[in-house]
This record gives C-alpha cells, structure tokens and sequence, in this order.
C-alpha cells in the first residue's frame, strides 16, 4: 500500500463538470488496475477551463472546441499533471506542438438519443416545435430532416439540457447517448437514431488521453489501458475532419468502424439550415486509416466547394 505522503505515480488533468470526472475516473481506475496500484496513487487534478465558465453563448461563437482543452494542454506544457483526459469529440484537430493523443479508453455506444416528452422520435414532432440544441451539428441535421422544425441554440450541462425539456422550454433536444449513459440518465432517452442516417461527430463516444510527445515514461504507463480499435476509428474519423479544416462553425459528421484489419469510414457535411449535404465513404486497412479518412476529406471540401466553409 502507497504511503500518503509517496508522491503519485502519475497525475491526470481534467474538467470539472460530471462527464469530464466520470472519464477521468475511469481512466484512473484503469491505470490502477493495470499497473497493480492502489486508486490513490493516481492523482485526479481538476482544472477549470474557459469553456467551463462561459456558458451562455454557443461555442461556435466564442472560439471553439480549443476553450475545453487549452488549460489542461497548458497543465501539460507546465508539468503540473501527465496526461489529460478528454471527449475526443471535443478536441481541436491538430493538437498543440509536442502533445500527442496516445491512448483512448473502449469507445461506448455511439448513437445521438431523441429527448422528448410530446413525440417518441423526430419525424412525428408536430410541425413548427422547437428543438433546442447546442451542436450545429445535430441542428444542421434536424433541418435536413425536418425543415419545418425550429432549432434553437441551448448550451449548459447535460443536465440544463435535459431540464430545458422537462420545463417545456424546448419541446425536444439531442444528446450523445454515450454521455448520458456514463451519467447514469439513459433512462431520460426516448429514442435513438440510427447513425446510418443521423452520423455521428467525429469522436462522439471515445475518451482520448493526451500527454506530451517527449514523456516516454507517462506513454508507457498508458500503453496497457489503450483500446487499439477505438484509437484507429477515431485516427481515421479525425484525418477526416482535419482534411476539411473542421473549425465548429461547419456542421460535419463522421463515424470509422473496425472489423479486423479493416476501416471502413462514413462521412458527411451538411449546410447549417440543412438546404445542403455531402456525403462519401471508404474502406481500407487499419493502417491506411488517417490516408483514407484524410482522402475522405479532400473529396468533401472538394465537392462542397469554397462557400461550404465560408
Ligand atoms: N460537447 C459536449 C460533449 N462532449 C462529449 C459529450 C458526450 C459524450 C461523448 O460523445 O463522448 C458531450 C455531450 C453531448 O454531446 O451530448
């Protein structure tokens, strides 16, 4: 047994809020278990990011998916903790230089859930409801299938989002399933859509564990808890979207599977009002799968041309 006063084994950053410590957590209950330690001598330090304190406007508006990460990444640069913990779907494409995404936890269900209280899914929303969502994404997406429907931008927690419905502020909103099932709420979901024809984000349901480049000891440690076949979808699912210049302003969805030795990659962008989409796919081996997700890519911004991405 670890003294108190022993110094930990090695210290994991993250956010405060529900998900980002259930994630943390788990990471922290995988290191121990794998390395034979006891929980305490892996340290959890909570760090308050701008994304945390800023919750009233939509992220696309204030500066991105950089405001979950650049204080932990800056934890990183510091020394003040080894690995940060994150939503890969929350993650900028490139990451800062010297960090490295090293390791992802075993992806969970990947599914967007329908919560409602008037209709069990979208297509039997009376029209003209109104579907409150923080994601351009899932709003870009609700249009194309519903243009009669109105989108309203909704930030907060998932637990604001949900009490938006339940308070008849919104008539319905969209959650990954992934979050509310580690939350213990997948018991607020009405209905699930099926990804073939509500794709998912790019990293939606994969936890991503971030170090510095040059920490050879801190890699180590996590190469045992690293869950290969999540790691490729999302390699490929994240080529894709650093080929279209994913800034969060363009609505852009992306899901790789792993069967064997095989990826096979789906991915789309849609214009936010849902007037327009591109659509494309590709299949390869694993170890072609940040070239096919990145092809992937160049064939949308390609076939979106320049006013896609304006
Ligand atoms: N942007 C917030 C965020 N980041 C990750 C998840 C859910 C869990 C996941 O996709 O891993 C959520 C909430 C949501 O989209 O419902």
């Amino acid at each position: 047994m670890a003294q108190s006063s022993s110094p930990p084994l090695v210290r994991i950053g993250t956010r405060g809020s529900p998900l980002a410590l259930w994630q943390a957590h788990e990471t922290q209950k995988r290191l121990a278990a794998a390395h034979g330690v006891p929980l305490e001598a892996i340290a959890v330090v909570v760090i308050k990011t701008t994304g945390d304190i800023i919750q009233d406007r939509p992220l696309s508006e204030v500066g991105g998916k950089g405001l979950f990460t650049k204080e932990l990444e800056q934890a990183l640069y510091d020394g003040a903790i080894d690995l940060a913990v994150h939503s890969c779907k929350d993650m900028e494409t490139a990451l800062p230089p010297g960090l490295v995404l090293t390791a992802c936890l075993p992806r969970e269900d990947v599914r967007d859930a329908f919560i409602c209280k008037k209709a069990t899914t979208l297509a039997e929303l009376p029209a003209g409801a109104v579907v409150g969502t923080a994601s351009l994404r899932r709003g870009a997406m609700v249009k194309r299938l519903r243009p009669d429907i109105e989108v309203v931008s909704i930030r907060g927690n998932v637990d604001t989002r949900l009490r938006k419905v339940d308070t008849g502020e919104v008539d319905a909103t969209l959650l990954a399933l992934a979050g509310l099932k580690r939350l213990g709420l997948a018991d607020k979901v009405t209905s699930l859509f099926d990804p073939a024809q509500f794709l998912p984000a790019v990293g939606q349901g994969a936890v991503a564990i971030e170090c510095r480049e040059d920490d050879a000891r801190t890699r180590e440690l996590l190469a045992p808890i690293d869950h290969p076949v999540t790691r490729i979808a999302i390699t490929a699912e994240r080529a894709f979207l650093g080929a279209l210049d994913g800034s969060c302003r363009t609505p852009i969805a992306g899901h790789a599977t792993v069967t064997g030795d095989r990826v096979s990659l789906r991915g789309l962008i849609v214009k936010t009002d849902g007037s327009v989409a591109h659509e494309t796919g590709r299949e390869g081996t694993v170890a072609e799968a940040a070239a096919l997700g990145a092809d992937a890519g160049r064939e949308l911004k390609e076939r979106g041309g320049p006013d896609f991405f304006a």
